[in-house]
């Protein structure tokens, strides 16, 4: 296992690129934990593949090194690296039975035959497929090919890093929850490096220790899933985490206040003069609604989403969502809106501005 850091590291895919613009993989510097989960999470074309690719060596960055604990392994083949790699769609063996699979990367490695028993077992055991070990891969479901890709990603403990890119996608959404659910448990049973791709908030709110939220080629929060919700450092966080996402109103900062098209919101703490396009950002789980405390709402309409309701409704000028708990009714005097002062983000040019004790 190993410390990964990405030192002052970018990729652009043109041979000269002229500017930021042309760069997929904007300048960053981090350090992921020895043992850490992270997921990278963020939509389509965000650079998260390029990354994933620039740290398994299948791709050569155009700029900045890469280093597993103290070694600098920018220049090394994939085989150097010493990583497990699971796919979006299962890569099995079709004339090999399920333990073979489960045992080819321990046997390549001429391990001791008993020990590879024993570790075909405890993985076969995790993912499920005990039962199975005997049977061809050939004809078995997508999924059950997919469980065993997990699994061999899995079975060898000198790995320095796992990498998943958007493993579930050939999953019924049924078991997706399960194999999710599993994946976590392995990591706390195996403690690996673990690097997991997706688009879907779910998988990385439920797999990662630490999301690292990627937009437009940056990395643009790594957080627990509780920082990402309650402190989103930039509005494509807010907006991208939660469900449904942040309200972001656009304001005009003054001090502790933030003055909107529907009236002035206290923020409770101060921010002296931002410069730039500010914009408010309260989560729906911490907009109220009430009888005139304050800023006016027109409800648009009321979904019955399970546990509780959310409210459609506009403001300001702008649509918002508000979520109402179980049992509060939603009635023709509820004209207004407020929001928890300390759940207001303040944001400039998209990135959050911290205030300070007004
Ligand atoms: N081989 C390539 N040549 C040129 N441009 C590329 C190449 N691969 C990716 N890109 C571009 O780099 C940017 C980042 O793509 P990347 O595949 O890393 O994003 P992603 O977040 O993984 O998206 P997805 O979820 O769709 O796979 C996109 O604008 C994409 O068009």
């Amino acid at each position: 296992m190993a410390r990964i850091t990405l030192q002052n590291l970018a990729h652009s895919y043109l041979s000269h690129p002229r500017g930021e613009a042309d760069f997929a993989l904007k300048q960053m510097d981090h350090v992921w934990d020895d043992g850490g989960a992270y997921a990278l999470l963020g939509s389509s074309g965000c650079g998260k593949t390029t990354l994933l690719n620039i740290i398994s060596g299948l791709l050569r960055p155009s700029q900045g090194r890469v280093l597993f604990g103290d070694r600098d392994v920018t220049g090394e083949e994939t085989a150097e690296r010493n990583i497990a790699q699971v796919f979006q769609f299962p890569v099995v063996y079709d004339t090999m039975t399920v333990r073979d699979n489960l045992a080819f990367p321990l046997k390549n490695r001429r391990m001791d035959a008993a020990y590879v028993a024993g570790r075909v077992q405890h993985v076969a055991r995790m993912i499920g497929m005990e039962d199975w070990l005997d049977r061809k891969a050939k004809g078995l479901t997508a999924d059950a090919k997919q469980k065993i890709s997990l699994g061999r990603g899995m079975v060898r403990e000198d790995v320095n890093a796992i990498l998943f890119d958007e493993p579930l996608t050939v999953i019924d959404p049924h078991m997706k929850w399960e194999l999710r659910t599993q994946l976590k448990s392995l990591h706390r049973e195996f403690g690996h490096t673990m690097i997991y791709v997706t688009h879907d908030q779910t998988e990385a709110l439920t797999f990662a220790d630490k999301v690292v939220v990627m937009y437009d080629g940056r990395v643009v929060q790594m957080g627990t899933p509780e920082e990402l919700f309650e402190k989103p450092a930039h509005t494509f966080v807010g907006y991208f985490i939660g469900s449904p996402g942040m309200n972001l109103f656009d304001a005009r900062i003054e001090g502790a206040r933030a003055h909107l098209a529907g009236g002035a919101v206290e923020l409770g703490r101060s921010y002296g003069s931002v410069a730039g396009r500010t914009q408010i950002g309260i989560r729906p789980e911490y907009a109220v609604l009430t009888r005139g405390e304050g800023i006016p709402v027109t409800i648009r309409r009321v979904e019955d989403v399970g546990r509780h309701r959310l409210v459609r409704a506009e403001a300001a000028g702008q649509a918002l969502s508000i979520v109402v708990p179980e049992g509060m009714p939603v009635s023709a005097d509820l004209t207004h809106v407020s929001f928890a002062q300390d759940r207001i983000s303040v944001y400039a040019d998209d990135w959050r501005v911290e205030g300070s004790a007004a």
